[in-house]
Parts: C-alpha cells; sequence; structure tokens
C-alpha cells in the first residue's frame, strides 16, 4: 500500500538504510517523498546515489516538510536530535521512533506533551523485505497513526502490535536477532569447512538451511520439536549433531542472549528516562 505521505528519516545509517531501501523496493514510498538526514557528507551522497533520495545534513529542514518522521539515530544521540527538532514539531505530524530502549515518555518530554508518537522495534531484514516490526502506540497518537506506521512497516515484513513495555523483550529478541543468527550460519559455514566443503558452497548451504528451516516453521505453523523429530532418524546423523548442541549449551545460550539484549535495552531505556531536560 503507498502511503503518499512524506516520510524523513532522521539519521540515516544501517537501520534506516534498510527501511529506506525496503520502502522503495515494496513501492510504499516514492525516492522524492522520502528525504534522509546525515551528518556525514560522504554518507549522504551514498544515500542519495544509491536510492535517489534526497539526503541532507539539517535535521529541522527534513522535520519541517515531512509527514512522518522516523527518529532512527542511537538512543546515546536521540536527546541532541530532539532538541533540535522539537519547535518543527506539532500536532500535524507523526512521530515513528525505531530507537531500542527509549520510551515514549522520554520522547514526548522533549517534542511535547501532546505529540502523536508510535513507538517501534523494526529489525535489518526489512532490507530484503522479511522484517518483523512490532509497534506501541503513544497516549496521543491515534488508531490512523498506527494504522500508517503498520503500513510503512509492512511493506518490509510482518508486523505485531504489543503494550510498549514489551518492546524491550522485543528488542531482545527479533531486534537483535538477526545478529544471533548470523553468527549461527558464520558458525555453521565454518563447520562446513572444517568437514571439508569450499567457503562458498558451505556459506550458500548454512544460509538456505537457515532460510528453509524458518520457512517450515512460518509455514507449517508446526512445533519445531516436532519438526526437529522428522530430521532425526534413529541412530542417525541430525541426532549426533543435536547431541553436541546439547551439550554445547545452545538452548541456554540463546535464551540467555535474548535475556542479556532486553536486559540491555531497558538499561538504555532507564538512562533516556532519566535525563533531565
Ligand atoms: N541496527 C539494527 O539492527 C537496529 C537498530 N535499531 C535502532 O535504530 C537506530 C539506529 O541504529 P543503527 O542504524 O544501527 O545505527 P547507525 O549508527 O548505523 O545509524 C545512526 C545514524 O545516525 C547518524 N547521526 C548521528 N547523529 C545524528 C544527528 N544528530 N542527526 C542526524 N543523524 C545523526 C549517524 O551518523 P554518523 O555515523 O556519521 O555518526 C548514523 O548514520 C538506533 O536507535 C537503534 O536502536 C532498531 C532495530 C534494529
Ligand atoms: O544493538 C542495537 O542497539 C540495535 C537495537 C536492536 C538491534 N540493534
Amino acid at each position: 500500500m503507498a502511503l503518499r505521505k512524506k516520510i524523513a528519516f532522521l539519521g540515516t545509517g544501517n537501520m534506516a538504510e534498510a527501511l529506506v531501501k525496503g520502502l522503495l523496493r515494496a513501492g510504499t514510498a516514492d525516492a522524492e517523498e522520502i528525504v534522509c538526514t546525515e551528518p556525514r557528507a560522504d554518507r549522504r551522497e551514498e544515500i542519495g546515489k544509491r536510492y535517489g533520495v534526497r539526503c541532507i545534513a539539517s535535521n529541522v529542514e527534513a522535520a519541517e516538510e515531512a509527514d512522518i518522521l522516523v527518529l532512527s539515530v542511537k538512543p546515546q544521540t536521540i536527546d541532541v536530535l530532539l532538541d533540535e527538532i522539537a519547535p518543527a514539531i506539532d500536532h500535524h505530524k507523526l512521530v515513528v521512533s525505531i530507537a531500542a530502549g527509549v520510551p515514549i515518555s522520554a520522547i514526548a518530554r522533549k517534542l511535547g506533551a501532546g505529540v502523536r508518537i508510535v513507538r517501534t522495534m523494526p529489525n535489518t531484514p526489512a532490507l530484503v523485505g522479511a522484517g518483523a516490526t512490532a509497534l506501541a502506540r503513544g497516549a496521543h497518537a491515534t488508531e490512523e497513526d498506527l494504522l500508517q506506521a503498520k503500513a510503512l512497516f509492512e511493506s518490509v515484513g510482518t508486523t505485531v502490535l504489543v503494550e510498549e513495555h514489551q518492546l524491550d523483550a522485543v528488542t531482545g529478541l527479533s531486534g537483535s536477532g538477526p545478529a544471533y543468527v548470523f553468527l549461527a550460519i558464520e558458525a555453521l559455514a565454518d563447520g562446513g569447512v572444517k568437514v571439508g566443503l569450499a567457503r562458498p558452497v558451505a556459506m550458500a548451504l548454512a544460509a538456505q538451511t537457515v532460510m528453509g528451516a524458518a520457512k517450515l516453521v512460518l509455514e507449517t505453523g508446526e512445533h519445531p520439536g516436532r519438526l526437529k523429530d522428522q530430521v532425526t532418524s534413529p541412530g542417525g546423523t541430525a541426532i549426533a549433531g543435536v547431541h553436541a548442541l546439547e551439550l554445547g549449551g545452545l538452548r541456554a545460550a540463546l535464551m540467555a542472549a535474548v535475556e542479556a539484549a532486553t536486559d540491555r535495552s531497558h538499561e538504555l531505556g532507564e538512562k533516556a528516562a532519566s535525563k533531565k531536560d
């Protein structure tokens, strides 16, 4: 669905670039409907050339001309950005934050109490239309605002609506999760190389296996344990591999990763919430 709104990405790093590319790819926005900001001239040029969007230095200019403002700087630098754009914000703007941990209340404190804010947590597979985004509505955002934000992220993957307090957990799982899976793919490929496969062959097989297994879970709706049972024949190869993973503590390690990232998101939020104006 085309949004037909002007969208500003304030801070055009990895995640914003993934969204810009995803939106253009899906046709949700045309290049002339997107404006990006970025402090570094070389990066501005790169983004402009790569996507045909306007990429400028001024956050204020971008905030003034857009209907939807995506706050896409690091949580540690969001205060500087909010102070800068506050005079350009009124109730006509929809503010969509993708910043990990930063509460809606901390954004509203800087931009003004009545501002329409939707807080989200996307992930980088949005770049290829396979993102997963959770969204939570601020007190002054309307149902229509939420639908627009949802449409924006739905064009680059799947979306779920959550309560704001659940966003730290989402950050620990799907926001940060691609990093865990990349590690797994790299390690699987290393395993393949160790047993004699060429690196490119091992990498292609590892990535396709992870993608295929995920697709099987999503498309069949089967419990992953049941799907695992279908791969493991008695006395066979897969159960030998599964045993090695259990000895290595794979499940506990993944659970601990989600928990550690969730805690860190919470910590970033506490810092943002305790800052004085
Ligand atoms: N990466 C991910 O997987 C995900 C990230 N997020 C969230 O997205 C946000 C961005 O993360 P990510 O893309 O990884 O980070 P990046 O560092 O890649 O992107 C941030 C960008 O903002 C720019 N920037 C810094 N200060 C300003 C400013 N005052 N005005 C405008 N732009 C500025 C930076 O420029 P420069 O480099 O020159 O300083 C950089 O290009 C974070 O809040 C993060 O929590 C959410 C989900 C997933
Ligand atoms: O590491 C980070 O801070 C960001 C948030 C979610 C994924 N990456």
